[in-house]
């Protein structure tokens, strides 16, 4: 039997070395815990977890076209793999807001997390932080942000902020994650109300009705100085209160001065799918974009993500940092996206699975397979580096 490094990997550095590990541990007759197809997950997860949770993070907007068409988008371009290149040494990093990430690659907020498994946010910062991949937390996460910040030591760490209707709030979600170490601000501007959701309607599984999904809300003393009673005495007030206040359809460009103002690192605006809407968020100081349409679960019939790309990056690219996610499955649409202009990724619903099927292992199985696959993409399509691709890698 082959034992000990069959890839002359560079340590911590060889995402293509996860496939060897995944050959020799079968060969042994460990049973891999995951599979290496990430769209099995999903409905592996829903038989282990029910059609509530699971239905709740694979759903979508009105008849789910949007997220048809994220995948179509994505589909629809072509690599066009180069021969004899010389692709022994390859380099995956990329230079994000002043730090080196070993990976164009991040987690993307995904709120109510406890609905997947007990651990919740913080089994997959924890995961995220031995991968070296940054978590992005959601405001909406099952557990306080002190507590994953805490569980995820000094991995990096993004916030993401629903901006609500009450000003003391959002000020208050601003100095609690600048205390915990939170670097980059993700701005989400895609939800200011929940869409219309028919899977989640005729389940009647809304996770925050449930209480899930609030407790950087219940712990928040700016929020609970709005409410009349004490959490702990009147939870359904409170929820109440919540599902009034965290969304706020009254935001306009202007009111992004106010962020702006009150907090010091860089801003990402995510749900960008307009080149306008780009230049936009560079005139009002921001310092990237997120093109999102959320995993097409905010607006039906909306345009592919990936077919969005292109335009953002021709209108701020040479100024912001364009990120990308929906519909981000496997590594050749990791390089595809990065091909068509944006400098990273964010990984959306494979990861939620993981956790549900297998709590942090699970998660570091999903990034590890992406980013493997990735790398064999690069190196097979004849490229060295990530921050090097460009639409010529394309057809
Ligand atoms: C269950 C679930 C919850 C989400 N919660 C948030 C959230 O709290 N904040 C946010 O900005 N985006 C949220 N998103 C959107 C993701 O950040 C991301 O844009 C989306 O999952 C990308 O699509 P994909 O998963 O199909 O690739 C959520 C997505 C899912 C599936
Ligand atoms: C509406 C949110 C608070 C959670 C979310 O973004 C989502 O479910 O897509």
């Amino acid at each position: 039997m082959i034992g000990g490094d069959v890839t002359d990997p560079e340590p911590g550095r060889d995402w293509a070395a996860f496939q060897y590990e995944i050959y020799l541990n079968g060969m042994t007759g460990a049973v891999p815990r995951l599979p290496a197809d990430p769209t099995r997950l999903e409905e592996l997860a829903e038989a282990r977890l029910g059609p509530g949770p699971v239905g709740y993070v694979a759903g979508s907007a009105g008849n789910g076209s949007t997220e048809r068409a994220n995948r179509a988008a994505l589909d629809r371009h072509r690599i066009v793999p180069r021969m004899l290149r010389d692709v022994r040494r390859r380099d995956l990093s990329v230079e994000l807001f002043g730090a080196r990430l070993p990976a164009p690659l991040a987690l993307a907020p995904i709120g109510v997390l406890s609905i997947m498994h007990p651990e919740a946010e913080c089994a997959a910062a924890r995961a995220a932080a031995a991968q070296g991949v940054p978590f992005i937390l959601s405001s909406a996460s099952s557990t306080p942000m002190e507590r994953v910040a805490e569980a995820m030591g000094d991995g990096e760490r993004w916030f993401q902020l629903y901006w609500g209707k009450d000003r003391e709030v959002t000020r208050s979600f601003l100095d609690r994650a600048r205390a915990c170490g939170f670097t980059v601000l993700v701005v989400t501007l895609d939800t200011p109300l929940l869409a219309w959701r028919p899977r989640d309607l005729d389940q009647a599984y809304l996770p925050f009705l449930r209480g899930v999904g609030t407790a950087n809300y219940f712990t928040d003393p700016a929020f609970q100085a709005g409410l009349a009673k004490p959490v702990h005495e009147d939870r359904d007030a409170a929820v109440l209160h919540f599902v009034r206040m965290f969304g706020d359809p009254g935001k306009t460009w202007q009111d992004l001065a106010f962020l702006r103002e009150h907090w010091d690192g860089p801003i990402v605006l995510k749900g960008v799918l307009h080149p306008d809407d780009a230049r936009r968020a560079q005139e009002a100081g921001m310092d990237g974009v997120v093109v999102s349409n959320h995993g097409g679960r905010q607006v039906g019939g909306s345009i592919g993500a990936a077919d969005a790309l292109p335009g953002v990056v021709a209108a701020v690219g040479d100024r912001l940092a364009v990120l990308f996610d929906s519909g981000v499955r496997t590594g050749d649409d990791v390089f595809k996206a990065l091909a068509l202009g944006a400098r990273a990724v964010l990984l959306g619903r494979p990861y939620a699975y993981g956790l549900g099927l297998d709590g942090q292992p699970g998660v570091e199985h999903v990034i590890r397979a992406l980013l493997a696959e990735f790398e064999l993409t690069l190196a097979l399509s004849g490229h060295t580096d990530a921050a090097g691709l460009t639409p010529e890698a394309l057809g």
